[in-house]
């Protein structure tokens, strides 16, 4: 697959929070260096006003700087925002999709039409759709929504560390076309990041959702004062529970994809260093309260 107009690809990332500003960051690195990619990483940006009165897409042009979502870091002069959705995405043929998921239907809707042929995308998103007929797996929707063919990255990966560029892992699921899988790999490899593929895009997808819920239970531990053991054991039983339901959804999902970055080593790390278990710790501490 190659982009008609200049024989490169050309990226754009939907998504500029905490992950969405580090992703493109790290993919503006490698565009600026591979041939095969155009320079340009173009981010649509959901726009908001600063307390300062400026747009924060102006600001991140402006300073190279998500001084909202992930201040004190360099974007790279080739991450351009762009507040306007149909137009960060019109020239490209890489779409990485990087949104909180409960905004990712809304936005597909939005580009229904508006998407090159032969557009490939990846999710970034750890999360799913929970609709009357049933869990509905972000890729699928927009793979539905679009028709067209989408990938997804997961991993051991919180954002801040990646900014700075500690090491990290992290696996990219694929259903059939391994090309595009490995066309994502060279985009997202660097020395600070490693990325495997494997074939097995629900495994994958849902591994990156159902940690989530075990690092809340990881956040209750540590606020009741429950201690490491007790923490281990939550982490242990959650992680054979992640693999029952994953299973339970789709037979197809493979126990090797629990032991990539995307499934031990991503529960590991958010429950112990994410905001879905500190949320949850806080509540705990609080009395089970509001904290905000
Ligand atoms: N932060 C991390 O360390 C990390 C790491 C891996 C994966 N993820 C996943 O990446 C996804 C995005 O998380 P993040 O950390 O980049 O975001 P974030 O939580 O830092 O920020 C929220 C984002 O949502 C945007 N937003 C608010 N209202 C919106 C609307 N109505 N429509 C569209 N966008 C709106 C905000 O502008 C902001 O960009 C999530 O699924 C998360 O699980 C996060
Ligand atoms: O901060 P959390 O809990 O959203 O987790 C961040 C990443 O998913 C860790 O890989």
């Amino acid at each position: 697959m190659e982009n008609g107009h200049t024989g490169k690809h050309r990226v754009a990332v939907i998504g500029s929070g905490n992950w969405g500003s580090v992703a493109s960051r790290l993919l503006a690195s490698n565009t600026a260096k591979l041939p095969s990619f155009h320079d340009e990483v173009r981010m649509w940006v959901f726009e908001e006003t600063l307390p300062t009165g400026e747009k924060l897409s102006e600001s991140i042009n402006q300073a190279h700087e998500n001084c909202k979502y992930l201040p004190g870091i360099k974007l790279g002069t080739n991450v351009i925002a762009d507040p306007d959705l149909e137009s960060a995405v019109k020239d490209a043929d890489m779409l990485v999709f990087v949104t909180p998921h409960q905004f990712v239907e809304g936005i597909c809707k939005k580009l229904v039409g508006k998407l090159r042929p032969g557009v490939e995308a990846i999710s970034l998103i750890k999360g799913m759709e929970v609709k009357m007929e049933g869990p509905c797996m972000i890729s699928k929707l927009i793979t539905d929504t679009l028709g067209i063919n989408c990938c997804v990255l997961m991993g051991a990966n919180i954002a801040n560390e990646i900014a700075v560029e500690k090491f990290s892992e992290a696996t990219i699921g694929y259903r059939e076309d391994k090309e595009a899988a490995n066309r994502w790999a060279k985009l997202f490899t660097t020395p600070y990041f490693l990325v495997s593929v494997v074939e097995d895009i629900e495994g994958v997808e849902l591994c990156g959702t159902l940690k989530n819920v075990v690092a809340i239970a990881a956040g209750f531990v540590d606020g009741l004062d429950m201690g490491n053991n007790t923490k281990a054991a939550i982490m242990r039983i959650g992680l054979r529970e992640m693999r029952a339901f994953s299973k339970l959804l789709f037979p197809s999902v493979r126990d090797n994809t629990f032991f990539e970055s995307c499934g031990v080593a991503d529960l590991i790390t958010t429950c112990l260093g994410g905001r879905n278990r500190r949320v949850a710790e806080a509540f705990a501490r609080n009395g089970g309260k509001r904290v905000f």
